[in-house]
């Protein structure tokens, strides 16, 4: 039977902090500086075709928690396939995107090895319109809680949603998943592309165990600073 999140093993929450830089030397040195704060570092898809692989095995070498957004949707044999060289590489975290046939392909890649499996619902950069775009007639709402019970059913370890949509889906799948959330903004920070947007304040009041964010603490001009902000807005949520 392939290995399944129950709650006394649901990972503690926290920041994850996208490493979305051009170079493995940024990704580096940006890992060096806020190492010490232990967020979880989040390789996509900007440095994983360039070494972000390296770098995450060092990263899992020195301690570190990281997580491979590679966001895997392809034919069942692939994810697994795919799924199963990954499983013993030492991640904490996998995205794949929120399609029954994927996740039940990923869980069977994972085998027993203890990799995380997270499933992308809806992502953050779409909005009703984009939705509509791509062929979706129901709303984003509707989309997102029926991937989220999609992925509940399948035994999926977490869901990663936008801040709007975390109080719905704690409802629905209460604590036996990790809620991951990009697409958090501090008052003020530009929403670049993201479109459903919200604080982090709020995302952490409603229920999400991780925010993931990336340019408001890579982007600015003392990332450790903007990093420790974050945490502290988390933290008060928390309390
Ligand atoms: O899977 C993700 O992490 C993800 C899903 C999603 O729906 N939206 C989303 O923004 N992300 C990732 O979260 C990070 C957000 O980065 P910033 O918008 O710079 O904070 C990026 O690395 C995205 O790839």
């Amino acid at each position: 039977m392939p290995k399944s999140t129950t709650t006394a093993d649901k990972p503690s929450g926290g920041l994850i902090v996208a490493l979305d830089v051009p170079t493995i030397r940024d990704a580096e040195r940006l890992a060096e500086r806020l190492g010490d704060l232990r967020p979880v570092f989040k390789i996509g898809h900007q440095l994983a075709y360039t070494g972000g692989l390296a770098l995450a095995e060092k990263l899992i070498r020195a301690g570190q928690e990281v997580f491979l957004d590679l966001k895997l949707h392809d034919i069942p044999r692939t994810v697994e396939e795919g799924v199963r060289s990954l499983a013993g590489f030492g991640a904490t975290f996998l995205t794949v995107h929120a399609y029954p046939q994927t996740m039940r392909a990923a869980i069977a890649g994972r085998g027993e090895s203890g990799l995380k499996l997270l499933a992308v619902t809806v992502l953050t950069s779409m909005d009703e319109e984009d939705a509509k775009a791509a062929g979706y007639a129901k709303g984003v709402a509707t989309l997102v809680d029926e991937r989220a019970a999609d992925g509940d059913a399948a035994g999926i370890d977490g869901l990663v949603c936008s801040p709007m949509e975390v109080a719905s889906l704690r409802k629905l799948v209460g604590q036996r998943r990790s809620l991951v959330v990009p697409g958090t903004r501090p008052a003020g920070a530009a929403a670049g592309d993201q479109k459903r947007v919200r604080t982090p304040a709020e995302a952490m009041r409603d229920g999400a165990d991780y925010l993931v964010m990336g340019r408001p603490i890579t982007g600015a001009a003392d990332p450790v600073a903007a990093a420790r902000a974050i945490l502290a807005e988390m933290q008060a949520e928390r309390t």
